[in-house]
């Protein structure tokens, strides 16, 4: 907190006359100032400062809106504000209510030259907001250069002790805490390093984060939810345990399983939970480790970072992956998603552009991860197998969750939030199919979907059993077929390793609707 401590003036009961005198003598002191030459204007006020010292016990702090080398307001200022704001503006009069950045909430602080009282342990303490208004003959360039705003803190001399020790951490501390609670929750997304210089540099671009999905809507087991859950709280409440047990504040989760069993809905409903924001991180962008550093240091604590499709970014070697040709283009129609990495710029200079794997790991779990604290990093992928070990080691990616094909309680979870209905006729039937059928929640979701503005439950969960019989059917199919190839081949050539192991990759991703029973 920047404090700039050492104004005195006259306060308190029974000074009310020469309180309204010195407000008088304040105002004037306004007016008059517009037109003194600076120097002049600088002797007055230390003049003043120091009459004022003589003559009254009273101590005040002032807490700027703007400190020098710096761009954006103090936060020493903004949590004066919100703490204010939180604690007592119901003692002021008179108020300003301004719409937040990115939020759609109204906040309300003391205005311009009120004054609300505080009291903390038995000690009195008076806060006011000064504005000084601008010298007439000199033009500004930036808005908070026009106007300048100021908390000014009194209190007795006596209680000086208590305050620097106990109440302005106090006032820092839930000054923080209010500005977490009314912020508005966002989605940062990394821009390319070209966008990090000149005069709007930013390396990371935000929109608000506005999913849908919560804990409550996320169909997957309840044990397993609920395990979730417990973790999360964990996680957030433990700043104490974590410094106690000496290590960095930060939890991975590695969420694995097909594509569509919700992963990305499960980052959004952590992130609601805990009220965080989320840093996509879009690795196949980052040119290399130096920038990758750059852009951990600069995201906030109580924030996700998430790497989607992380076997997709970074390849075993630590080499990023290179553009694939012909080949990935079949899977990805396939629905295995390769994302594309741009041509390194300079074409020949990959060597110096690569995110390699020891720069992911110092990422995850490096000195410099521990600034700051309160991080979760998730990684995501369609293929757990294809990681290396030493990335999803526990102590890096503490949590493994397994995203799976919609089961029966899933399936309820959904049944509840599409046509809200707990139980109908044709759930036992539902029951058993998904026993022996892989369909995703997201292919569930779709199915339960009313097709008109009519909710018609019936229709929808029959539409839900054809699909899972003509899955079943078409897996019956693909099975027997399977089957006989196999016969065939082993009977042509037995020898021929390659070419079976690569079937059996294919087979792989297309177990989608496989039956489970069917699966050995
Ligand atoms: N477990 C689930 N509970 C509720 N809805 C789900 C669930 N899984 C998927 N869905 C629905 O399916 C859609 C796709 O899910 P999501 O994007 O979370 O899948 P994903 O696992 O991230 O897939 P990918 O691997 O392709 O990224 C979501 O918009 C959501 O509506
Ligand atoms: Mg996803």
């Amino acid at each position: 907190m920047e404090m700039i401590a050492g104004d005195v003036h006259a306060h308190g009961y029974g000074w009310a006359g020469v309180w309204s005198a010195v407000a008088s003598l304040i105002f004037l002191w306004s007016m008059v100032q517009q037109y003194l030459p600076a120097q002049l204007e600088e002797y007055l006020t230390a003049l003043t400062r120091r009459l004022q010292a003589a003559i009254t016990p009273y101590v005040t702090i002032s807490i700027d809106e703007h400190v020098p080398d710096s761009f954006g307001r103090s936060e020493a200022y903004l949590a004066a504000e919100a703490y204010l704001s939180a604690t007592c503006a119901s003692g002021a009069r008179r108020l300003r209510a301004d719409l937040a950045a990115d939020s759609d909430r109204m906040s309300v602080a003391v205005d311009d030259h009120e004054e609300v009282v505080d009291e903390f342990r038995g000690a009195k303490l008076w806060w006011r907001k000064t504005k000084t208004l601008p010298r007439g003959n000199v033009i500004s360039w930036s808005a908070h250069e026009e106007e300048r705003r100021t908390y000014c803190l009194t209190f007795h001399q006596r209680h000086r002790g208590l305050v620097d020790a106990l109440y302005l951490p106090h006032v820092l501390a839930e000054g923080r805490a209010a500005t977490v609670r009314n912020r508005q929750r966002r989605l940062f997304t990394n821009n390319p390093s070209s966008d990090w210089s000149g005069y709007d540099a930013r390396v990371w671009s935000h929109v608000k984060l506005e999913h849908p999905s919560t804990f409550a809507t996320l169909g997957m087991d309840p044990d397993k939810k609920r395990d979730i859950i417990d973790d999360l709280e964990m996680f957030r409440d433990g700043k104490d345990y974590y410094a106690s047990v000496g290590k960095a504040w930060k939890r991975g989760y590695l969420l694995f399983g097909p594509p569509g069993t919700g992963k990305s809905t499960m980052i959004a409903a952590m992130a609601k939970y805990l009220d965080y924001d989320v840093y996509d991180l879009e690795l196949t962008s980052v040119k290399n480790n130096t920038e990758l550093r750059r852009l951990f240091i600069e995201t906030k604590g109580k924030s996700i970072i998430v790497v989607e499709d992380i076997d997709c970014s970074i390849d075993l070697t630590g080499k990023r992956k290179k553009k694939k040709k012909k080949s990935s283009k079949k899977k990805s129609k396939s629905g295995d998603k390769r994302k594309k990495v741009p041509p390194a710029p300079g074409g020949g200079k990959d060597e110096e552009n690569k995110v390699t794997l020891s720069g992911l790991l110092n990422f995850i779990d490096g000195l410099w991860s521990a600034c700051g604290g309160e991080r979760i990093i998730v990684f995501t992928t369609n293929h757990k197998e294809k990681l290396d070990p030493a990335l999803i080691r526990r102590g890096r990616m503490d949590v493994h969750i397994e995203m799976s094909y919609c089961c029966f309680e899933s399936f309820k979870v959904l049944a509840k939030n599409y046509l809200h209905v707990a139980d109908h006729e044709l759930f036992h039937e539902i029951q058993q199919l998904l026993g022996e059928v892989n369909m995703t929640p997201a292919d569930v979701a779709e199915n339960l979907m009313p097709k008109s503005k009519k909710k018609d439950v019936d229709t929808s969960l029959a539409r839900l059993v054809k699909a899972l019989k003509e899955a079943k059917e078409e897996a019956l199919a693909k099975a027997l077929a399977g089957a006989e190839e196999k016969e065939e081949t082993e009977d042509d050539d037995e020898e021929d390793d390659t070419s079976s192991s690569e079937e059996e990759e294919n087979g792989k991703n297309k177990k989608l609707y496989l039956p489970a029973k069917w699966e050995e």
